[in-house]
């Protein structure tokens, strides 16, 4: 067994870019710097969230995982004999994260991050992911609970920024995942679990990725004519990435292959990341 199937199991690479929108939320609270401490306890607790909900998500899906070629790895390690003992961690990780954020932070922060857990194993794993193509557009609410505790952590409440960048991230996902899904058509369909390009095909999925992403970018446009704490950087950052979204999803339409596909897939998490990380300047009074 490789490291990084064993860290797969937990999917540590989604886990860095949902703490770094947890960060993003952080930093854009004014006085953050003050009280930085704050994030040890707040990224301690949210990514043994998340890798608790990935678990979860691991071991209820270990029949699909077993039919798809970009999973079936898992099944090396999740599998009857050892189901039970992934079971234990994972309802261990996530009675930690609520114990630490109970303790560190506050009880709003505990039910946002307590939230992001159920939208992801119950919400869109058990409920919807097999049943509906709507499955990973109602399911990315999950992505916004990070944003949603960030700022909480530190106020105990929700603010305009913290609900602008908890959507923003809601409408970030179907872009995010229908670029990988159509790269992938061929797993799902083996699968047959309902993701948009099984339902209705790969060139369809590309126009419903380019529309999802013009939204997008319209919506990351709002701070330019509605004040938010996300600081100066951002909106040179936002446009930019914009741009090359649009370009990126734009071409799909054109030439939707899988290499074209993949990098659309690819460039989201950048994309997300570059938007994110611009938000962290306004700490540092950009
Ligand atoms: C319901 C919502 C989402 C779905 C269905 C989804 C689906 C996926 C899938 C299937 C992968 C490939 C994973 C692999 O092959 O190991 C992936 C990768 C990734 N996702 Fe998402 N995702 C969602 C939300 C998010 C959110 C909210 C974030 C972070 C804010 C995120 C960040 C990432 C990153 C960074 C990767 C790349 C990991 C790598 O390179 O392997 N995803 N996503
Ligand atoms: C605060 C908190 C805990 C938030 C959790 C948010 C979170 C972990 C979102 C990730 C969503 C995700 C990667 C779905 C992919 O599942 P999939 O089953 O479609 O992917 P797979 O086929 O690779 O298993």
């Amino acid at each position: 067994m490789k490291a990084r199937e064993f860290l797969g199991i937990f999917k540590v690479e989604i886990t860095v870019l949902i703490d770094i929108v947890a960060v993003s939320a952080f930093l854009s609270v004014p006085g953050s710097t003050l009280r930085l401490a704050l994030l040890a306890p707040l990224l301690v607790s949210g990514s043994l969230a998340s890798f608790s909900s990935a678990l979860f998500n691991n071991i209820y899906d270990q029949d699909i995982d077993g039919r798809m070629k970009r999973t079936e790895y898992r099944t090396k390690l999740i599998n009857w004999k050892t189901r039970n003992l992934y079971i234990a961690v994972a309802t261990l990780m996530i009675a930690l994260s609520m114990a630490i954020s109970q303790i560190y932070l506050n009880t709003l922060t505990s039910l946002f991050i307590f939230g992001g857990f159920l939208s992801y194993f119950v919400l869109y794993t058990v409920i919807l992911k097999r049943r509906t193509i709507w499955n990973i557009v109602i399911g990315g609410i999950a992505g916004s609970f990070p944003a949603l505790a960030g700022w909480s952590s530190l106020t105990g409440s929700v603010s305009s920024t913290s609900l602008f960048l908890a959507f923003l991230v809601f409408l970030w996902t179907p872009s995010h995942f229908w670029s990988l899904a159509s790269s992938r058509v061929e797993d799902y369909i083996q699968a047959d679990v309902p993701m948009l390009p099984v339902v209705k095909g790969v060139k369809a999925s590309t126009r419903w990725i380019f529309t999802n992403t013009v939204v997008l970018v319209a919506y990351t446009l709002i701070p330019f004519f509605v004040h938010m704490d996300l600081g100066r950087a951002y909106f040179p950052i936002a446009i930019a990435s914009d741009v090359a979204f649009l370009y990126l999803t734009g071409r799909l339409l054109v030439s939707s292959d899988t290499p074209s596909l993949k990098r659309a897939f690819h460039f989201s998490n950048l994309y997300l990341l570059l938007i994110l990380v611009s938000v962290w300047l306004v700490a540092v009074g950009w």
